[in-house]
């Protein structure tokens, strides 16, 4: 990471509210190529919002959005559908077709750059096939690449998700809460995953957490986020647990 790196994600001034009293309040945020940023803050407070306003589920109230230096909200149906090509997105919930194998679900990352839907691994191009197998071994699971979803482990599932995410090549990866559902020594697993494909590709990361010591652990930046408003944005290296838990309580004092 240099400061010349380009700036990858961008939100300057951003409010957000869904009727009553904003949920993201004058936020901005700024992501490099190949950074990993942390998105920490307890719950409701404006991690998922956050990361669909930069994949253009939401749109802001004001402020600018910038995503590879398109504003999402202000995108045709048709520039939206290419910028999300270069936006990966990984959920919570991993959201595999359990009964396919991690092999057809990585492949299926890639159906979006082709006509006509697949049935089975051999009606992918060969090409694809191979980078399918290339992703798997990539997050460790290439020896696994022939067995269902729902027979492998919650972190085996996560790290499937983001080999398929990989089949798109995006610039921009979204983490929303990727880890929640995990053990900390799987979770350190998975986002060990996310933080070298954010190194070795130079692909932007955003990942919102709800372990502190885990961003603390795997990410580039900390940004945390309280009732709405970005409460702290420093290097990981410059934090300790303790530095986060005097924002949070200092946060606390003033509401
Ligand atoms: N589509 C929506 N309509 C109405 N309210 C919403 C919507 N999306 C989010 N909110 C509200 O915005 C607030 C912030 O939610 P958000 O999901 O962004 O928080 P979060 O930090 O991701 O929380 P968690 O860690 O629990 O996922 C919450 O009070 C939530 O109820």
């Amino acid at each position: 990471m240099t400061d010349t790196s380009p700036t990858r994600v961008r939100l300057a001034d951003v409010t957000k509210s869904f009727g009553a009293g904003p949920v993201l309040d004058r936020v901005g945020l700024d992501a490099a190529q190949g950074e990993f940023v942390a998105l920490v803050g307890p719950s409701g407070a404006g991690k998922s919002t956050l990361l669909r306003l930069l994949n253009g589920m939401h749109a802001p109230d004001s402020g600018t959005v910038e995503v590879l230096g398109t504003d999402p909200a202000a995108c045709s149906r048709r520039a939206l559908r290419t910028l999300r090509r270069d936006v990966g997105f990984v959920f919570q919930d991993f959201g595999l077709v359990g009964r396919l194998t991690a092999l057809e679900n990585v492949l299926m990352g890639a159906l979006a750059t082709l006509r006509l839907p697949r049935y089975g691994v051999m009606t992918y191009p060969a090409s694809l096939r191979a980078r399918a197998v290339e992703n798997l071994e990539r997050v460790g699971l290439v020896e696994h690449r022939f067995q269902r979803c729902d027979t492998l482990s919650g972190g085996q599932q996560q790290r499937v998700a983001i080999a398929r995410t990989l089949m798109q090549d995006p610039r921009v990866i979204l983490a929303d809460e990727p880890v929640a559902s995990l053990d900390p020594a799987t979770s350190v697993a998975v986002l060990d995953v996310l933080g070298r494909i954010a190194k070795e590709d130079g692909r932007t990361v955003l990942c919102s957490l709800h372990q502190v010591d885990l961003a603390l652990q795997v990410a580039d930046r900390v940004v945390a986020l309280r009732g709405g408003h970005k409460v702290l944005d420093r290097p990981a290296g410059e934090l300790d647990e303790a530095a986060m838990r005097a924002v949070y309580a200092a946060e606390a004092g003033h509401g």
